[in-house]
């Protein structure tokens, strides 16, 4: 069945029930090691979750890890351009869950990046990424305790699904021409545009079906969170891009008020409520012009469908929403994406699960994820509906690579989340206790050693952080 890897001779498969994971005692995950820093990050890793996994359960769980190879490694194991051989694809198709290092990409040209075909090809349709701040790391920020987020990244479309053509290739130049003298003359709207003759062309492709599922993760997942931070920001720039970006919020929206309807309030519908709450005799119009600010400048037309959005909502949720119940419900509401990437810096303890398109939730993940201590405190998550691949917000960081001095965190903590996935909660808390308390007691790699203050000299290893980590296990 395999060409050149062997699966572990002891172990059981992890299967798949209505989109959850059956984790027997002793499953085989398939890692790939990662290009780059992936050398050295590794083997921290499995270091670190193996022990968590020792001293939560003296030896009645065991991981039975199962190498496999994209990448670098990859073709040096199968041959020139063997970046993600067939072996690896059916691994993580047999076995389910998988974690893996980060994987280069090249920049203008050459293969097309293996970390988004994993997610693409296994429909890995969330990408799950938390920022939240462990006590003692240094951040350029004043409170960065109050960031508390997970960005839900759309995974599996958006420009990711890299359909573009370079300039001045044959299908470039007639895509122009086609566009130029027929579908935008053919469009109103467009007036007179024009794409330059000398352009590269790409494809941004939002539909529907990948925007509500993402959605409908985000929204099953604040279910599960504390009261006060139910709540799911749909970030788009919408504004600009009407029937992509807009259009996400939209079925965001449509989604949260149709699947989620007795769970969820819209931030539009709880000022109409509360409106009503504060003065019961408000007329429609009267609410209207609160919720909509320039409600008097407005055409008629304009007029009559803002009084038609506040009666309708009313009739529709008033029984259901109003007198304050709308407080206990999941806010949804949506923020333009420059926007959030300045919330999230001046007004972080108002945000808590931020739903995105693939290209704006890689921004602001790592723009979070700097804010609770840098790209080695960022881990994340790729989740299907039968299968999940853990890996780090972060890349190769080639200049590091093979120094045993990069951060292991986001990678540890990525295999935390693929713990806490498995339901081995006991393992995944031992970890978090493990990285909290050598943060804590300054034992830090050179990243978080630099930021502190007065600055950590001289940093531990990568490696070191690693037994750090486990020798804060029994604190
Ligand atoms: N999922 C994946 O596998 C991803 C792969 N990539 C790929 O990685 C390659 C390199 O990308 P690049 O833009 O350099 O981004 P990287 O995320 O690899 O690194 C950028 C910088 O971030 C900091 N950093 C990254 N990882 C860590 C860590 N574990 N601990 C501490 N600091 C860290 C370092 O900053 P400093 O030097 O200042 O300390 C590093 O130089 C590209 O080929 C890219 O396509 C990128 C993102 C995700
Ligand atoms: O695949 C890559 O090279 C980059 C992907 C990336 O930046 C991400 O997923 O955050
Ligand atoms: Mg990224």
């Amino acid at each position: 069945m395999y060409e050149k890897i062997k699966p572990p001779t002891t172990g059981s498969k992890i299967t798949f029930q209505d989109g959850k994971p059956i984790v027997p005692d002793d499953p085989i995950i398939p890692f790939i090691r990662g290009d780059g820093t992936g050398v050295d990050i590794w083997p921290a890793t499995e270091k670190v979750i193996n022990a968590a996994v020792e001293t939560a359960y003296g030896g009645k769980r065991k991981i039975n890890w199962f190498r496999i190879f994209a990448g670098d490694e990859a073709c040096e194991v199968y041959g020139t351009y063997q970046y993600l051989p067939q072996d690896t694809l059916t691994a993580i198709s047999e076995y389910g869950i998988a974690i893996k290092g980060p994987l280069t990409t090249p920049i203008g040209g050459g293969i097309r990046s293996l970390n988004v075909a994993l997610r693409q090809i296994f429909e890995l349709y969330a990408c799950v990424r938390p920022c939240r701040y462990y006590q003692g790391t240094p951040s350029p920020h004043k409170n960065p305790d109050k960031l508390d987020v997970i960005v839900y990244r759309e995974n599996t479309e958006d420009i990711y699904l890299g359909i573009e053509w370079r300039e001045g290739t044959e299908i470039a130049d007639k895509l122009i021409h086609y566009l130029n003298e027929t579908l935008i003359p053919a469009t109103p709207e467009h007036g007179k545009k024009q794409i330059r003759l000398d352009s590269g062309i790409g494809v941004k492709p939002i539909s529907k079906t990948g925007s509500q599922r993402l959605v409908r993760r985000a929204i099953e997942h604040a279910l599960r969170l504390p009261k006060h931070k139910q709540k799911v920001t749909l970030v788009h720039k919408g504004n600009i891009m009407k029937y992509t970006e807009g259009a996400f919020r939209d079925w965001g929206y449509e989604l949260a008020t149709s699947e989620f309807r007795d769970e969820c309030v819209t931030e539009r519908e709880s000022w109409i409520l509360s409106n009503k709450e504060k003065n019961p005799d408000l007329t429609i119009e009267e609410n209207a012009q609160q919720v909509e600010p320039g409600y008097n400048a407005l055409t008629a037309e304009k007029k009559a469908e803002i009084c038609a959005e506040v009666k309708e909502v009313l009739d529709q949720i008033w029984a259901t929403h109003g007198e304050g119940k709308w407080k206990d419900k999941i806010m949804v509401d949506d923020r333009i994406a420059d926007s959030i990437f300045q919330q999230i810096q001046t007004r972080p303890d108002e945000y808590s699960i931020l739903a995105t398109m693939n290209l704006n939730g890689d921004y602001l993940s790592d723009a979070a994820a700097a804010i609770v201590g840098g790209l080695g405190m960022g881990p994340g998550a790729n989740i299907g509906d039968t299968c999940a691949i853990f890996e780090a917000t972060h890349g190769t960081a080639p200049k590091h690579a093979g120094l045993d001095r990069i951060n292991p965190g986001s990678v540890i903590l990525s295999g935390v989340m693929m713990l806490e996935y498995m339901g081995w909660q006991e393992a995944a808390d031992l970890i978090k206790k493990g990285i909290g308390a050598a943060i804590s007691n300054r034992e830090v790699t050179y990243d978080l050693a630099r930021l502190m203050d007065p600055p950590v000299s001289p940093p531990l290893k990568c490696s070191e952080f690693a037994q750090a980590i486990i020798n804060h296990f029994k604190d």
